[in-house]
């Protein structure tokens, strides 16, 4: 087996941090306008089926079929986050 070395791999996990994080945080910043918006419009922040539709879109998009249900998981995982900040978001404003 053709194994890369721990330093290269350890590189290209850093390479894609970096690009994650940057999305990630522009993804929280639009997640604190929808917070705004739905307190403008007298909405909830949980939206079950919004969160059904990114979901199935994330899971679809997968190329590699083992990744399935970590790829859910993950994008669970962000949403909850995502809740957490619009929730902070919207008493920060009370
Ligand atoms: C960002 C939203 O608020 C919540 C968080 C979601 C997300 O992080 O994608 C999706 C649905 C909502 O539960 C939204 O309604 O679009």
């Amino acid at each position: 087996m053709n194994l890369r070395s721990l330093e290269e791999l350890r590189e290209e996990i850093n390479q894609i941090d970096t690009e994650l994080t940057k999305l990630i945080e522009a993804r929280f910043k639009c997640a604190v306008e929808v917070a705004q918006y739905k307190q403008a419009h007298d909405l909830p922040v949980f939206d079950e089926k919004r969160e059904a539709i990114v979901l199935e879109r994330n899971v679809s998009a997968v190329s590699d079929t083992r990744f399935e249900d970590d790829i859910r998981r993950f994008y669970q995982s962000l949403m909850d986050i995502s809740k957490d900040i619009q929730r902070q978001e919207l008493q920060a404003e009370e």
